[in-house]
């Protein structure tokens, strides 16, 4: 948790004139607050199943916070995708709890991405800035400048519908970075891809780090899990016994 920094002098005068000075060093305390929400999600003793299924995984603690991109790593059927849902609050854990703190905007990348196909790349870069306020020259000179981030300039006027699949899914990361979402959750990024394509989303995955946006790529592709900060490894948290 963040220090707040409450004055000294203010908290000694108050001895002084007690009311009204306290008074003051909560609202100085409040203010703070408001001016640095402090952005995470925190997860205790999370476990799920469903049903009276298998536990898909369970005694899961951690904590995400904006500037990393933290990896969710296991096999096939571990419960990556359920995990995304239940950081994102769309489903509730069976057992633990999961806390959001400061995430108003949340946004999801697919496997499959997304497009309109018969408007250009540059175009979903630059709608969500558009939405944001920016007139149509500020917002483009910002899509540019996010899409050099994933290697996108050279196809930027380009349809959808003509990219490769590579192309596209790093659309869809721009696409996000674009959005400002406090929370951005990445399901898969690779999977639908083969290998060299791959590589090329591996290669642009650190620009969806942004210093106010927390990150949560689900993956089981080794490349991917080596693009990102931190891992939380789903495989660790299987266990026979509760099954
Ligand atoms: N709504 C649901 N109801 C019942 N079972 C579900 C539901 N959603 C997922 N499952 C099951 O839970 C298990 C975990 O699914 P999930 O999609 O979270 O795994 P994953 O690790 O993301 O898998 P993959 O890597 O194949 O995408 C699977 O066996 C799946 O069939």
């Amino acid at each position: 948790m963040n220090k707040i920094d409450v004055n000294p002098v203010i908290v000694k005068e108050s001895l002084g004139d007690k009311l009204s000075k306290e008074k003051h060093v909560w609202d100085e305390y409040l203010e703070a607050k408001r001016d640095k929400p402090e952005r995470q999600v925190l997860a205790v003793g999370l476990g799920h199943r469903f049903h009276e299924g298998p536990w898909l995984f369970h005694d899961l603690s951690f904590r995400l916070e904006p500037g990393e991109i933290v990896g969710i790593c296991g096999p096939s059927g571990s419960g990556k995708s359920t995990l995304l849902s239940l950081i994102a609050g769309f489903e509730d854990p069976t057992s633990g709890s999961v806390q959001r703190f400061g995430i108003n905007r949340i946004c999801w990348v697919f496997q499959n991405p997304h497009g309109m196909p018969r408007r250009t790349a540059i175009d979903h870069v630059t709608q969500p800035l558009l939405g944001q306020g920016m007139n149509r020259v500020q917002a483009e000179s910002q899509a540019l400048a996010i899409m050099e981030d994933f290697h996108l300039i050279d196809v930027c006027a380009r349809d959808f519908k003509e990219l490769s699949g590579g192309e596209a899914q790093r659309l869809m990361l721009a696409r996000a970075v674009a959005s400002r979402p406090d929370l951005l959750l990445v399901d898969e990024p690779t999977a639908q891809l083969d290998q060299l394509t791959a590589a090329d989303v591996d290669r642009t995955l650190a620009g969806i780090a942004q210093a106010d946006c927390i990150v949560a790529v689900a993956t089981h592709d080794p490349n991917t899990r080596s693009a990102c900060t931190r891992v939380i490894d789903l495989a660790r948290h299987r266990n026979t016994e509760k099954q």
